[in-house]
């Protein structure tokens, strides 16, 4: 049995439906489980479950590439069809009487991951690394873009009356938290961002509100330069030129921070000629902390690390960031109200999609919306 809501389910509930894509690329918007009858009667809320009506997603770069290559390195791969979308705040509808922290109507911001708490990374909390993990949106497992979606109350955090949107993009900004957590980024540190897109401008947004100084961020896009000038006008920033080497591209980039070289760079491309500009412009003992992810090999200068003591760091997703990015965002620290470029409703997804795959949009993040999913 589960308690339901009578106040926000109507008779005009919409069914559901989601966004698809295939092996074959196709991107389509058909109907999805659980069913609305489900989801009205809280059918088969196991202990510990919600029903949620999902209000808003943000499009991130992978679901795109899910739809355009089929695949994320070797071991994500779309084999059928599939259901993306991982960036999503929405409201209660329904909870399993086992449910405490939760009731129907809270607003939530899910957190797309079911990890088992079984294995060694999930025992020592740092569940990002779980050999078990139903990560929303990577295959096969469905995503959130889907007007109503079942998921463990446990992963999904009250945000009171922050928006749908700012809730939503509490995903990213809790990539861009994890990589400040473990890059140990201090006042006064002078701080390389490589790659202006949604990434990387947030975490521009967490090394100014860290004091990092000077703050210097690179794009091969003017226009994604200029945005991130309009988020944060007191960064530098520097265009690459095409056809120029990364080790000349670094004596740029030092240059433009008045000499300083870098005591962290925030690799936010997985683009191997960014990151080896990273390596060549950090400093003696300083760290190259790479969020980007690209090929399965890369070619970097391995004595230019060894001789400068750089030390080199990785990224993957998350884990117990959520609290601390909804403490940031409602205390006005982050504000993440200006990436959102460009909204669609549920209806027009591929219009969506085709919005954020195409850089001359200019989108930055493309949010999908729900209003009528009630
Ligand atoms: N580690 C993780 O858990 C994790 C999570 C989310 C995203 N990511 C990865 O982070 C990266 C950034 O994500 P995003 O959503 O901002 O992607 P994005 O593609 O929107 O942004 C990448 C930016 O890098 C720029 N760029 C490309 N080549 C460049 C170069 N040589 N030098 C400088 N800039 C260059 C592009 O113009 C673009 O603006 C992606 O690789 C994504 O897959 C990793
Ligand atoms: O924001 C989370 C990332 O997009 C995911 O790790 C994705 O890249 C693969 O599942
Ligand atoms: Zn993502
Ligand atoms: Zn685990």
């Amino acid at each position: 049995m589960s308690t339901l809501t009578t106040l926000t389910m109507t008779e005009e509930a919409k069914p559901n439906i989601g966004v698809f894509t295939n092996p074959n690329h196709d991107l389509w918007v058909a109907e999805a489980t659980p069913s609305l009858d489900d989801v009205k009667n809280g059918k088969d809320l196991a202990p510990g479950e919600v029903y949620i009506a999902v209000k808003s997603t943000g499009i991130c770069g992978s679901d795109v590439h899910f739809w355009h290559h089929g695949c994320i390195g070797p071991t994500m791969v779309v084999r059928e069809n599939h259901v993306l979308g991982h960036e999503s705040a929405g409201v209660i509808l329904a909870a399993h009487p086992s449910v405490k922290n939760l009731k129907v109507g809270d607003n939530v911001a899910i957190e797309p991951n079911v990890p088992c708490f079984e294995c060694e990374p999930c025992l020592i909390g740092r569940y990002n690394g779980c050999e078990n993990v139903a990560f929303l949106s990577t295959p096969p497992v469905p995503g959130l873009l889907r007007r109503y979606i079942k998921h463990p109350a446990t992963w999904c955090h009250k945000i009171g009356g922050m928006s749908y949107e700012q809730g939503s993009l509490l995903e990213p900004l809790s990539v861009a938290l994890a990589g400040m957590d473990r890059a140990g980024i201090k006042l006064g540190d002078p701080v390389l961002i490589c790659g202006a897109g949604p990434i990387g401008l947030i975490t521009l947004l967490c090394a100014s509100a860290a004091g990092a100084s000077p703050i210097l961020i690179t794009d091969i896009a003017e226009s994604r330069l200029k945005f991130a000038k309009e988020l944060v006008p007191r960064v530098r920033t520097y265009l690459i030129p095409r056809g120029k080497s990364p080790e000349d591209c670094a004596e740029e980039v030092v240059a433009g921070m008045d000499g300083n070289r870098p005591r962290v760079a925030m690799e936010c491309t997985g683009v191997e000629s960014s990151v080896n500009t990273a390596i060549y412009s950090t400093k003696f003992g300083g760290k190259v902390f790479i969020i980007g992810v690209g090929k399965n090999e890369m070619t970097i200068p391995f004595m230019r690390l060894s001789v400068m003591e750089i030390d080199l760091q990785y990224q993957y997703r998350y884990c117990n960031t959520w609290p601390k990015a909804i403490r940031l965002v409602q205390d006005g620290v982050i504000n993440l109200d200006k990436l959102v470029t460009h909204r669609f409703n549920m209806s027009d997804a591929i219009k969506a999609f085709e919005t954020a795959a195409d850089p001359k949009t200019g989108a930055i993040k493309v949010q999908i919306k729900n209003d009528d999913s009630l």
